[in-house]
Formats: C-alpha cells, structure tokens, sequence
C-alpha cells in the first residue's frame, strides 16, 4: 500500500526541475538481468566444479590459448581462465560462494525479491568467502586452488607480522565476529541450545522405555494376528467348498454358519486394535525435519521520498547559501574588567553589615545570622532574623534602613522566594561593569542549546544571565532616559549576532529617534528584514511602522498556513520538517527563520499612531510566538497608556531600569523596586514570578560598528529579507474626486497651503474658520488636485506647489 502511495505521488514529483536519477529496473529488465545472472552463476559453478579436477590438465592453455587450444574444462577455454582467475590466482575453494552469489542475485531479480536481503547475503558471503580462503592457505605451504593465491598471500603476510600464533589468533577473532554478527551466535544462544539437546536426549530415554512397552503388545497383536489369519485361510477354505459345491450362502444350513460366525469374531477386536500398532510408528520429535523457510525482510516505504531526498542530497541546510559566513570573533568586544574578577572589599562588607544590625536592631528587630554575596553592582545581605520577628515590620523599615546605610538604591526582598531569609541589597561603592565580552564568552551562552539566546548579563550571585526570546515570547522593556536602555537592546541584538545565522534570524528594527539602531545598516542583506520597495531597512518614520506591522501580521497569517498544512504546532517542529526534506517547496514550503521585531521609543509611536499601532502589535504578541515572530519593545515612559492592558498581557516577560517613580515600576514590572535601582546598567528582569536582580552587559557602539563591520564585509544575500506587502488604506481613497465637487473655498484653502507651505487640516481650520470635517474633506481634494502630497501620519503633508504663480498655473491649466 505503501509503495502505491508513492507512485501516486509521482506526478507532482515531476514538476520538482531537479529530480534524481531514477536506478529503479522496470519488471522486463528485472527478468533479463536475472536469467543472465542466474546462468552466469551456473556457468561459474560448472567451471569451477570441473576446474577441480581439470586444472592440471588447462595449465598449458592459460597464457597463449587460441581458437585450437583444446580445454578440459567443461566451460572450456573461457572457463578454464575464469576458473584459474577465481580459484587458483583469487580465493581458492571459497571462490564457489562467488559462483553461489551470482546464481542467488538472479533468483532475486527474477522473482523480484527484496534487495535489501541479497546485499546482505553479498557483504557477509563475500567477506566468509576471503575468511575461507585465508584458513584453507593457513594449511598450505604454496599456493594452490584449495586456499587461492590471496589465502596464501594474506596468511603469509599476517604470518610475517603476528607470527602464527598472532595469524591464528586473528582468524578466531574473525570467526567470532562473523558468528556473533551474522549468525547472530551469542553464549546464552550455545547455552540453551545445549540445554535443549540434554532435554532431548532425557526425553528419548524415557521415549525407549515406552516403546518396550509398545513392543510387547505388539507382539501379543502378532499372535492374535497369527490366529486370524489361520482362521481367515480356514473360513475361506468353507467358503470355496462351499462355492465348489454349488451353494449359495443363503442356502447355507445352521450347521455350516455356527463355526463361520465364531471364527470371525477375533478378526473384528484384531483390526480394532490395528491403531495401535500404528501409533508405534509416530515419527519421533527429532526426526521431523522442520524447514524454516527464511523471512524476506520487506523493504521499508513508508519514508520513502524524503528519506531519499535526503539521501541524495543531505538534509537541508538552510545556511548552505551563505556557507562561509564566519560569525564575529569574541576580539571584537572589549573587556572592561581587564579579566579581573569581583573584587570583595572586606572593610565595606564589615561596614554595611555593622550598618545593617544596628539599624535592625535599633527597631528590636534581632537577627540570629547573616550571609553576604558579592555581585558585580550590588551585595546581597541575607538575613535569618530571629524567631518571632515578622517579615513585614523588616519590610516597612526599607526606607530607614536605607537611610542608615546613606546608600540609593536600597532594595529589600522580604522574603527572598525559595529560601526562607530576607534580602538586603545594597550597591557597592565601586560598581564593575559587565562587559559582553565576558558574558558572550560564557560557557553557559555558548553552549545554550535555545532557539534565541539572549545574554543579559549577571546576575547578583555573578552568575552569566541567559535567557531564550522563543520562550519569553515577547519582552518589554522600560527605564527612564540614560539608565541603560539603548545598551541593553544592543546586548539583545549582539548575543543574536554571535549565536544565530543570518539565514536562521532577521530583524525587523524600528527606531524613531534615528539614531540607537542606524549601525544596523550595514548588515540589512545579512540579517534585516523590510518592506519590498522600501530604500532604508530600518523604520525611522512612524507612518511606515504601521505598513511594516501590517505586513508582519499578514506574514504570520501566511506561516500559519503554512504550519496547518505541515501539520507542525510550532515553527521549531516546521524547520525540522522542512529540512528532513518532508515539505515540498513546490507548494510554498520554505525554510522559516525567525522574526526579531524591536521597537524602540514605543510610547512615542503610541502617541503619534495610537489604536493604529496598538491592535498590530496586540495581535503579534498574541498569536505570533508559534510562528517565530518575537516582539522585543522598549520604552521610556511605562504609564498605562503606553502599556495597556491589552500589551502588557501579552509581554510575560519584562525588563524594567531604573525608573523615576513606584507607579512606573508597577506599571512595568507589577511590583515596585524599579524606582530603586542605581542605573547604568542595574536592572530588573521577570518572567512572571521572580523577579530577578541583574547587571546589563555593556557593549558600546564601537563594539557593535566593530561587529557589524565585520559582518557587513562578508558576502549578503542580494536583498534584505523581504515581508509580504501590506497596501494602506489612505493611498489612493482621495484621488478619485470629481473637480466639480470641489468644494467651494477649494481655492482659498490652496492658497493658504501654498502660502504657509505646510498641508495641514488644523491650519485650514484656523485660517478659514472650518470645521474639522470640511476641512478634510478640503485637504483630500487639495491631494487630488496634486497640491498636496499623500497623508504622512503625524507629519503634516507635503506642499506640491512652490508658489502662487504656481498654483494658478495648475489650476488653470485643469
Ligand atoms: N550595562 C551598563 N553598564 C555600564 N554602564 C552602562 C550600562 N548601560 C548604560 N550604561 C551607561 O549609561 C549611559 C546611558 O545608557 P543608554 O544610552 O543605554 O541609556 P538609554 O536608557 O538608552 O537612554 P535614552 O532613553 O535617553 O536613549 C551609557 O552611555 C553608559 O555610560
């Protein structure tokens, strides 16, 4: 059935432009190559049968036969040469297993049996056949036809190297290794074989005793079979006299019956007793020969297309079409720390904790121990306070305590989840910075086996922070100007630069202040992703972000498709399958790579796009992560509006700088402790429940212009990545107005444009004192009329016309 489903699927195969050879014989040609193999396997085997005893005889015409040569042979001149090839000059005796091999292979091919058993049958017959050969010439001092000349030669070779012992030694391996591979021997199987004769032979002792038993009786059958049969000669003898004498039976007196019928009496309980007599005879166990017939291994079909696709060609690999491509060097980033690792000053830890006890203590509040960890900003005090205290009296003192220690950022984790003691955490007085050297160079990173690693930094306890984007799905990231937030996506977007090819991850970068992510250029046909007939990779421009989103959107609807069809829940299984050569290009299947979307400044789009933006982005967030869109948004201002609720449900995953007040901390993290942290890097990172203390690595834009130069100089893909096409609503809506319509300040409204030279509703509604309707509705026109250009989101439209001179012209000329 299997096989069936193949051929069914042939046709489609054909459109494929490169489709493999096809090896497969037609039926005709099976039985042609079969016949010859099979009587070419008899041709050896006649020749080398006759070989044996002939080849004394056929030395003579070996090297200059011709036409009148006489042969012995049986395969005559041709067979005697064959013969001396295979056995003399070849394997000797063992040389019969080729003939043997032949003669199989036809059979195989003739009834069209399964190949894979006939490659067996050639692997181990050819290897027993060299096996044989070397132990028939271990026995010989030259060569001849029982070991062949490579019996000979090999035994002598391994003879002059291991000495005999080492030749013996080695051919008992191999015997071994042919028993237990081939014929599948292990000492349990010698075991039990043993074990069953000794069963057999138990069973037979008792089976003879039984058949004495049998014996007697049948000699006791015998002799009732003696009397029977001498009454039987007796009867008939009656029965002829009877005939003889012209009687019928009928006619028969009482006299003459009486003694017939008594005389036949023994024979019935004789043939009654025949059976046993013949249960006698029963075969025995051991005498029936069962014939295993052996099993012909079915060839497996159920993978066939893709499993020989692959064969052929490999598994696919998405990179092969940038195969050189050399990810950046770990020189490329910038040790900070010099190699030095944390340093503990042991006159501050003394301080703080004397700090922390006698603050503690001055609310009654005692502590029976105290722990410290050195991390790379901050220190974490861990206190078990003494039996009796409660947690949230330690926890309104937070502010007191920091005042005490005459520290900022001052955070108290009451309790420390998982661990039963309260956290105290204080900055050290000469923070060290993370750099990404140190964190890219971590073991942890590079042996992540995630789908989008992302390194963060360190964690408190000096720990390499990694984390997987494909799991977060999507991150949010907030913290007030200058805190850290711009370095932290160039952390995000350099571990991605280390781990990932740029057939496997693309970007899609927006970056309404122009300036954080313009470095990124340089590798747009490596790693970027844009609009089709879009100039810059990058979206600077708010009026683009909502066509790029859209497209993004329709993008995911199009891989969604795709996933259905592939019957795959995710894009991780989809690429497996796709590169298992189990999706056909031919109906769309492509390989998928990961879609990184950054935004940063999102409050300002907010602002500008509001709903326009905010439903794309909820719907990507939603849906995408099946589909390896990712959404990683970075904003300055965490107020609900920005965030809402919508977003924030849909960013599990956060990261919070330091930001100016407890109300944007919950806004972005749901809990304060944001609005505590000391900047530069010192940062918040949760996932839904804990919220953890880290240092962001630092990378600077020299490093990462290093990076992308380095990446940028190596052959790109002719273009960026590109999304499907997204077609805005606005274009086009206006341009079909009637000059008629227009309205009838038409003219006016022109000239007030023309004469400020900005295209804007607001202005007209000032000036000629519209309505907000009429004086879109103005605008539209002005559009269609040429003198304004198409709607540009928050800008105001292009002025088309110079001047009113020019302006007049166009009109008049309508
Ligand atoms: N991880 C860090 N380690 C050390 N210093 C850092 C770190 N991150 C940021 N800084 C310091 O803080 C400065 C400001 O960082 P960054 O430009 O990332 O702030 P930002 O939040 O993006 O600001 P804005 O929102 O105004 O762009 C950097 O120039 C650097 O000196």
């Amino acid at each position: 059935m299997a096989k069936k489903k193949t051929t069914t699927k042939k046709p489609a195969n054909k459109k494929t432009p490169r489709k493999p050879i096809n090896w497969k014989l037609s039926r005709q040609q099976q039985i042609i190559l079969g016949s010859f193999l099979f009587l070419l396997g008899l041709v050896l085997l006649f020749a080398f049968g006759s070989y044996l005893f002939t080849w004394k005889a056929d030395q003579s015409i070996l090297d200059d036969a011709t036409r009148d040569s006489q042969a012995e042979n049986w395969m005559s001149i041709v067979g005697a040469q064959i013969s001396h090839f295979f056995v003399y000059k070849g394997f000797g005796i063992a040389a019969f297993i080729l003939a043997g091999l032949t003669t199989l292979s036809g059979i195989y091919f003739f009834f069209d049996y399964a190949k894979k058993a006939l490659q067996r049958f050639w692997f181990w017959g050819l290897l027993l056949m060299l096996w044989l050969s070397v132990f028939f010439g271990f026995f010989n001092e030259k060569s001849d036809i029982i070991g062949g000349t490579v019996g000979y030669e090999v035994n002598d070779f391994l003879q002059d190297y291991l000495g005999l012992t080492g030749a013996i030694i080695v051919m008992v391996f191999l015997a071994i290794v042919y028993l237990v591979l081939r014929l599948k021997l292990t000492p349990e199987k010698v075991g039990a074989f043993f074990n069953r004769k000794k069963d057999q032979l138990s069973d037979e002792f008792s089976a003879e005793g039984a058949a004495i038993v049998d014996n007697s009786l049948s000699y006791e059958a015998e002799a009732i079979l003696k009397d029977n049969e001498a009454a039987f000669a007796k009867a008939e003898k009656e029965n002829a006299l009877v005939q003889k004498e012209g009687k019928t039976a009928m006619e028969l007196n009482v006299e003459n019956l009486e003694p017939t019928l008594t005389q036949r009496e023994p024979a019935k309980s004789f043939t009654v007793e025949t059976p046993t007599e013949e249960t006698v005879d029963v075969p025995k166990h051991d005498e029936v020969i069962v014939e295993v017939e052996e099993t012909i291994e079915e060839e497996e079909v159920t993978d066939t297309k893709s499993a020989k696709l692959v064969e052929d060609f490999g598994e696919f690999d998405p990179t092969l079409e940038l195969a050189k491509f050399k990810f950046p060097p770990i020189d490329l980033l910038k040790d900070y720390t010099k190699g030095q690792g944390i340093t503990i000053n042991q006159e501050e830890l003394e301080e703080n904790k004397n700090r922390i006890v006698d603050t503690l203590n001055n609310y009654k509040i005692g502590i029976s121990n105290i722990k410290a960890t050195v991390g790379p900003t901050v220190t974490l005090y861990e206190i078990v306070p003494e039996a009796g205290i409660r947690i949230s009296k330690i926890k309104n003192l937070e502010d007191d305590i920091a005042l005490s220690l005459s520290a900022l950022g001052i955070r108290i984790i009451a309790p420390i989840p998982g661990r039963g003691t309260i956290g105290i955490e204080v900055p050290n007085k000469n923070p060290r910075i993370v750099s990404m050297r140190s964190a890219v160079a971590s073991k942890k990173f590079q042996e992540a086996e995630m789908e989008l690693p992302l390194t963060l930094g360190k964690t408190i306890s000096n720990e390499t922070f990694v984390v997987d984007l494909a799991k977060m799905p999507h991150l949010l990231m907030a913290g007030a100007t200058g805190q850290g937030k711009s370095v932290g996506l160039n952390a995000i977007l350099t571990s991605l630069l280390y781990k990932k090819h740029p057939a496997e991850v693309k970007f899609v970068l927006v970056d309404p202040k122009k300036v954080e992510l313009t470095l990124f250029n340089k590798i747009e046909r490596h790693y970027l992703a844009k609009l089709p007939d879009t100039d810059e990779a990058i979206i600077t421009d708010n009026s683009k972000v909502i066509n790029t989103l859209n497209s993004l959107c329709i993008e995911m609807d199009a891989r969604y498709d795709l996933l259905k069809d592939a019957m795959c829940r995710n894009i991780k299984e989809y690429n497996v399958k796709f590169k298992a050569r189990k999706l056909n290009p031919n109906n769309g299947h492509k390989f998928l790579p990961y879609i990184v979307l950054v935004v940063d400044e999102f409050a300002d789009l907010i602002m500008t796009s509001g709903k326009e933006v905010e439903t794309p982005i909820a719907r990507l967030a939603q849906l995408a992560r099946a589909i390896g869109i990712h959404l990683i948004i970075a904003t300055q201002r965490p107020s609900v509006n920005v965030i809402t609720g919508i977003i924030k449900a849909n960013f599990p995953a956060r990261i919070a700088f330091r930001v100016t007040s407890k109300i944007d901390s919950r806004t972005i993290l749901d809990t304060s402790g944001a609005d505590q942290l000391i900047g530069r890097g010192d940062m918040l990172y949760t996932q839904g429940n804990d919220v953890v203390r880290i240092q962001c690595a630092f990378v600077d834009t020299p490093e990462v212009e290093r990076i992308v130069d380095y990446i940028g100089n190596q052959k790109a893909y002719p273009d960026a990545h590109l999304l499907p096409e997204y077609v805005g609503e606005e274009s086009g809506t206006s341009l079909d107005i009637d000059a008629s319509d227009r309205d009838a300040l038409f003219r006016d409204a022109a000239e007030v444009l023309v004469i400020a030279q900005q295209g804007s509703a607001s202005l007209l509604q000032r000036k000629l004192k519209l309505g907000y309707n009429r004086a879109g509705r103005i605008i539209d026109q002005l559009e269609a009329a040429g003198v304004v250009g198409p709607f540009e989101g928050s800008k105001a439209r292009q002025v088309l016309v110079p001047d009113i001179a020019a302006l007049d012209q166009l009109l008049d000329n309508e």
